[in-house]
């Protein structure tokens, strides 16, 4: 399984994430998140980083010269939608690179009518909590049970309010679309802030433990 990291804000953070494996690193540009990485990583920093590791841009909402502007400046090898945006916006994005479209996931099966119309236009679905009033990195898990309802042919990363405590869950946890594992906010010291160590170990239980 693969893994991204996402809400990557310093450029220490992001060179043990290469050297820990990750497969995908997060940046968040959406302003009103505490994890928003304008003004705090370079955008050469970001650029400049190996091949080794997909470089993602998580947006919300937000105009397409926008995340065009930052594919182009921070070199970015994906973009996760995680916002409204429609099946226009996201064909129109892909044609520049892969897009990972987020769908908020609460107790039923809503997301299933709400992520079908973008199968067509999309790479990779990603699930993560729904949660009134905000778009994400709320820390919060939901039942991933109700997955098993998702029998569309589309890839999807698995998110929300993952951390250590789940290696074991996700080693039992079965989904033939299942990609990646998404995690963020439970791996922080403060917002934006990750700590590594934890990171790693995470990394390395998921890898050796083949999941
Ligand atoms: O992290 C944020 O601040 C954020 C803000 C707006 C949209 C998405 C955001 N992060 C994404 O949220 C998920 C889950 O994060 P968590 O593990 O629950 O903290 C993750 O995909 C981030 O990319």
């Amino acid at each position: 399984m693969k893994i991204k990291v996402c809400g990557i804000t310093r450029e220490a953070d992001l060179q043990a994430l290469v050297a820990a494996g990750a497969d995908y690193a997060g940046f968040i540009f959406y302003e009103k998140s505490p994890r928003f990485v304008g003004g705090k990583l370079a955008a050469d920093v970001v650029k400049s980083v190996g091949a080794g590791i997909q470089k993602v841009g998580v947006f919300v909402n937000a105009e397409s010269n926008t995340v065009q502007q930052a594919i182009k400046n921070y070199g970015l090898d994906a973009v996760q939608l995680h916002g409204d945006e429609g099946v226009t916006f996201c064909q129109n994005i892909r044609l520049q690179v892969p897009v990972i479209k987020a769908f908020r996931v609460g107790d039923g099966s809503t997301f299933l009518h709400d992520a079908a119309p973008f199968l067509p236009v999309v790479d990779y679905f990603l699930f993560d909590t729904a949660h009134k009033g905000a778009y994400g990195g709320t820390g919060e898990q939901f039942n991933w049970e109700v997955l098993q309802q998702f029998t569309l042919d589309k890839p999807f990363f698995l998110s929300g309010g993952i951390g250590e405590a789940d290696v074991k869950t996700l080693a039992k946890f079965r989904h033939p679309q299942l990609f990646a594992v998404d995690v963020n906010s439970k791996f922080e010291t403060a917002p934006g802030e990750k700590d590594m160590v934890r990171v790693a170990k995470f990394i390395q239980a998921i890898k050796t433990q083949n999941i």
